[in-house]
């Protein structure tokens, strides 16, 4: 580690007397009384294991916003919390608390574009403000609370099933890249990629795992590696430059990452660089798969140039930040760019894992194949 950044003091108990997430750390909780939302500030680790206590809708918005809690259901769990605790400070009659509900669900729908997860989250639990807006205020933060934490229990056991799903892809005694984080902190708890990982690890075979650093903000470096090994599970960091030579020498046999938004067609947007990854694994024969939540595909949306990519502020690249450290990396006058994500095509896509099923994104009917029913509300 470089001088300059000096080693911060880590490992505050979890919050939580019993978390949701199941795990020995949560991205996001919602404590007992329903009052107050805990997050692991994520921007902290691995150096920092700090979580923060929320009781205002602003903060939880701000969170998503600046990454303190990030990954895609994760987001979309944490935007679910963020309406209970506007519920709590509302106690005026039905149509106040409409509004109060209408102006805290723009907010959080603005904070982040491309994670579909954050408007499925929000438009579910719309669906539970209209139902019990003319309830007693103590009433409506039950309610809410109830639907939100439903979100999140439902999201961890759609892992569990993807993760099983997967895993019987999975070869023993392979060696797996995975690309940016999306495991427990990026979920309800267990992780989809991760959650692959996890389940082929619980069914007895031998795997190694390869995290990709993930620049600009190190996601595979700091988290993947920090999850993972915190997991007894064998995990090594290379660049993402070194993506294309470790596959050449054959040190790679298999590809795994999460979503953020598949689209009807089978394309899929996810981190900054999967792209990348995944014409590499095509030009080498090596199988890409994409493990995700139902929540994270849009049938509304019909192709990857259709789903909205978040463009983030220059000083992400600019600088190499960790916590409150940060050295700017460029000359102050070249201006930088920060696309968050990119769009991998159906075409270089081998299987997607969700809870419903499997589906292969190059035949685009399997998708709606997996379509589940209406939900009854
Ligand atoms: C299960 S998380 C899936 C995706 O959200 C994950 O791969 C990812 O791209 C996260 O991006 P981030 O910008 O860190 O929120």
């Amino acid at each position: 580690m470089s001088a300059f950044i000096p080693t911060l003091k880590t490992g505050r108990a979890h919050p939580h007397p019993e978390p949701l997430s199941g795990s020995a750390f949560s991205a996001v909780e919602l404590m007992p009384g329903d009052r107050t939302v805990v997050m692991l500030d994520q921007r902290l680790l691995p150096r920092q294991e700090r979580y923060e206590n929320f009781q205002r809708p602003e903060q939880v918005a701000d969170a998503i916003s600046t990454m303190k809690v990030r990954g895609a259901p994760a987001i979309g769990i944490s935007a679910a919390y963020g309406l209970v605790l506007a519920a709590v400070v509302c106690d005026g009659p039905r149509d106040a608390f409409l509004e109060v509900m209408a102006t805290t669900d723009g907010m959080l729908r603005r904070t982040r574009p491309t994670a579909v997860n954050l408007a499925w989250a929000l438009d579910r639990m719309h669906r539970t403000v209209v139902r019990i807006a003319a309830e007693a205020p103590r009433d409506r933060v039950t309610a809410l609370a109830a639907e939100a934490r439903a979100i999140h229990v439902e999201d961890k056991l759609a892992c569990k099933k993807m993760g099983e799903l997967g895993a019987a892809s999975v070869r023993d005694g392979s060696t797996i890249l995975t690309h940016c984080n999306a495991g427990a902190l990026a979920t309800g708890g267990y992780g989809t990629a991760l959650g692959v990982i996890r389940a082929a690890r619980d069914a007895g075979k031998k795997i190694r795992v390869l995290s990709a650093e993930t620049r600009p903000l190190l996601q595979g470096a700091r988290l993947t590696a920090w999850e993972l090994h915190k997991d007894g599970i064998d995990v090594q960091t290379i660049t993402d430059s070194m993506v294309g030579s470790f596959m050449a020498r054959g040190l790679i046999d298999q590809v795994i990452v999460g979503a953020d938004r598949v689209a009807r067609n089978g394309d899929v947007a996810n981190k900054i660089g999967t792209y990348g990854v995944a014409c590499l694994a095509q030009v080498h024969g090596i199988p890409f798969d994409v493990a995700a939540p139902w929540s994270t595909v849009d049938l509304a949306c019909p192709d990857g140039a259709s789903i909205p990519i978040e463009e983030r502020g220059e000083r992400e690249v600019s600088h190499v930040t960790i916590g409150e450290f940060e050295v700017q990396v460029m000359p102050d006058a070249v201006r930088a760019h920060n696309p968050a994500f990119d769009v991998t095509p159906a075409r270089l896509i081998r299987a997607l894992y969700t809870e419903l099923g499997t589906a292969s994104p190059l035949d685009a009917a399997s998708l709606s194949r997996l379509t589940p029913p209406p939900r009854a509300t």
